[in-house]
């Protein structure tokens, strides 16, 4: 089993993150519980970066917070010189009341709403990034009851299908996100913002799809957008002084995942620029990534306690956990795959086979088919690994479970950045029926 960033085996056979025991972790803050790996993360922010500054040109890197978005976790971004993708008017707020600087937000979304919209330009972000026609309309009208000039990128699919899951591939021409390049929309909408004295146009965008190991989809998709920026320069003399080409890189869940290097997709990127500049004769824009996995995926661990179990004799051993699909969708969502062992008995030899299954009413809830392990005990504690993007971000209260706590460790410590949900807070938007309430 290969451990991320700073997890360890101690002594005691435990695993350790960031220096803390996670078996202490656990008595601490209960389970199920997800820990960050906050060196981990500031590791790949630092990666990117180091591979921008190599090349001398214009950047930002915008986590995408819809990966994992918390208070706590906007303010590393900050700490860290990340820009911020956000892609509802809850992570703005999230961002705002963490203090992000509002000149480095970028709001996505394929249907904002004009609350939405009134927020971002009220809050002075750095651009919006325009999805559709109808958008345009909304930004429109509340720019110039404002009398503002918003920033924008427009966000073409540039019809790329990358390798990856079908619900998590967007760049497609047959995608519900932006305007699609060959059907001549992404040219309209360039038409429309270009000289319009309420926008100033950035420049564009795209982002191909997500879980990506290969640089081959991110280079045809910046060929594809030079064609047609190629076009737009001799039509219409303009040319972007941004390109955005989104996130999407891909990490390790399994043994079967192979990352590349995350130096690799930058380089390959710019140098396709490059070459495109030189082509086309234009001036180099600026390139902009928006990665959410990549930063802060691996850097996540789960921490479940294993209760009861069932062994269907010749075909089956189920251990079921103290959480599932209400804090990770993804295997039920897209049939992910992850690895665990046993935090508590980490030096130990497997002995066989056991199928994960989460504590949901429902039989997809199974978070990992036929993971090796140590025979189990209850109240064994299962570390699962590679669980920081899109699954605290993805949680959810079915069967009225409450969503579980967050912590951060770094340097020896931990500290609680998103407090475990309590039966409380489960009813804190209830209210009981009319009857109820005149009866009593
Ligand atoms: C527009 C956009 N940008 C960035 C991302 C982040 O993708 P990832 O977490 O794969 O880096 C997504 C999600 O796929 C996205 O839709
Ligand atoms: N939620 C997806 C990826 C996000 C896609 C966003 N466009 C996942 O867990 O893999």
């Amino acid at each position: 089993m290969q451990l991320h960033g700073t997890s360890t085996i101690d002594h005691n056979g435990h695993l350790s993150i960031g220096g803390v025991d996670t078996v202490q972790l656990a008595k601490r803050y209960g389970t199920p519980l997800f820990v960050y790996d906050v060196a981990l993360i500031r590791q790949k922010a630092n990666e990117f970066k180091k591979a921008f500054d190599q090349h001398g040109i214009g950047y930002q890197i915008a986590y995408a917070s819809k990966a994992f978005s918390c208070i706590a976790m906007i303010q590393l971004a900050e700490e860290e010189g990340l820009s911020l993708d956000v892609v509802s008017g809850g992570e703005l707020h999230t961002a705002l009341v963490a203090g992000f600087p509002p000149e480095r937000i970028h709001f996505h979304g394929n249907n904002k709403s004009l609350a939405e919209i009134e927020m971002g330009m009220k809050a002075g972000i750095g651009c919006f990034v325009v999805d559709n026609f109808y958008e345009i309309k909304l930004l429109e009208e509340t720019a110039k009851k404002h009398g503002k000039i918003v920033p924008v990128l427009i966000r073409t699919t540039p019809g790329i299908e990358a390798h990856t899951h079908d619900y998590i591939l967007t760049g497609q021409e047959d995608s519900k996100f932006g305007f699609d390049l060959k059907s001549g929309q992404a040219e309209k909408a360039i038409n429309q913002l270009l000289h319009h004295p309420n926008f100033r146009l950035l420049g564009l965008h795209c982002h191909i799809g997500s879980q990506i190991f290969e640089t081959t989809g991110f280079i045809m998709a910046t060929k594809k957008l030079f064609v047609f920026i190629e076009r737009l320069k001799a039509q219409l003399g303009y040319t972007p002084d941004v390109l955005n080409v989104g996130g999407g890189f891909g990490i390790r869940y399994t043994e079967e995942d192979n990352p590349i290097p995350l130096s690799h997709y930058v380089n390959d990127i710019i140098h396709t620029v490059k070459e495109e500049v030189h082509r086309i004769g234009c001036e180099m824009p600026e390139i902009w990534i928006e990665p959410g996995r990549s930063l802060v995926g691996d850097a996540g661990t789960t921490l479940y306690t294993i209760g009861s179990e069932k062994t269907i004799p010749s075909i089956r051993q189920y251990l079921a956990v103290d959480g599932g699909m209400t804090d990770n969708l993804r295997p039920a969502l897209y049939q992910a795959k992850y690895e665990g062992i046993l935090a508590n008995r980490a030096n130990e030899k497997n002995s066989s086979l056991f199928s994960i299954a989460g504590k949901a009413c429902e039989s997809g809830d199974m978070l990992i088919w036929d993971l090796p392990l140590p025979e189990p005990n209850h109240g064994d504690l299962l570390a699962v690994f590679s669980t920081g993007a899109y699954g605290y971000a993805m949680s959810n209260n079915y069967n009225r479970i409450p969503r579980p706590a967050v912590v951060f460790v770094e340097n020896g410590e931990s500290q609680l950045v998103i407090k475990r949900e309590t039966y409380e807070d489960l009813l804190s938007h209830d209210l009981p029926i009319k009857n109820a309430l005149t009866n009593s």
